[in-house]
């Protein structure tokens, strides 16, 4: 069998594992405590969409936000990984969306249930090209932003993180083992607002890298 390529995680079928609430002005935003501890979700592989594609308005949604998010491409498999060695497990980085059908969120959230429906829905994570590691010396403070229709909606710098990068590695890896090709979707700052078929949204970490979509209905 031909060897796999970690810049092509999207097609390994692994994992997405998602931080909420990683940033106190998004947590505040929508009216939500700051956590003590990292708030965890996931999403399936079949989240996964990649530019030329659309990102699909679930039917059930009537207000799907944009969250855009660093995600960190893991490249060696962990358990228990020790903050101090967590950067080793880092194969790259790349450019997400955390698309949230929020008021569905706020239903689930309201009676107790899981946010699945809310998060893990097809093409619920837009994902730009690999970025490798080196082409982001200092991960936890780089620029992240998102326009609507080119309108600046996010702009916030992974400096505001709560939990940094080495805590989350760590934090998730002691819980869910962390294999090669997993992504970990570190949490949005401010400026979430929802988007409507025929919108683009365009995002970009610094000017490393930049995506475009577009939102079509089902
Ligand atoms: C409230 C949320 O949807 C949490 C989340 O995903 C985040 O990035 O924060
Ligand atoms: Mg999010």
């Amino acid at each position: 069998m031909a060897a796999r390529n970690v810049e092509r995680f999207w097609e390994w079928g692994r994992k997405i594992v998602c931080v909420g609430r990683n940033y106190a002005d998004h947590a505040k935003e929508l009216g939500n405590a700051v956590p003590a501890e990292p708030v965890l979700f996931l999403k399936p592989p079949s989240a996964y969409v990649r530019e030329g594609a659309p990102i699909l308005l679930p039917g059930y949604c009537s207000e799907l936000h944009h969250e855009v998010e660093l995600g960190v491409v893991i490249g060696k498999a962990g358990t228990a990984i020790p903050q101090a060695a967590a950067m080793h497990h880092v194969a790259g980085y790349a450019l997400c969306l955390d698309m949230t059908a929020r008021d569905v969120q706020e239903r689930c959230k309201s009676r107790g249930l899981p946010w699945t429906l809310a998060k893990a829905f097809n093409t619920s994570c837009p994902v730009s090209d690999f970025v490798p590691k080196e082409k982001i010396p200092d991960p936890g403070n780089i620029r992240l932003w998102l326009k609507v229709n080119e309108q600046l909606r996010q702009d916030g710098s992974t400096s505001q993180m709560i939990f940094s990068i080495p805590y989350l590695i760590s934090y998730i890896s002691d819980v869910i083992s962390l294999e090669e090709g997993d992504l970990i979707l570190t949490g949005t700052p401010k400026g979430v607002s929802s988007v409507q078929e025929h919108d683009e949204l365009q995002a970009g970490i610094e000017d490393v890298v930049t995506m475009t979509f577009r939102v079509a209905s089902r």
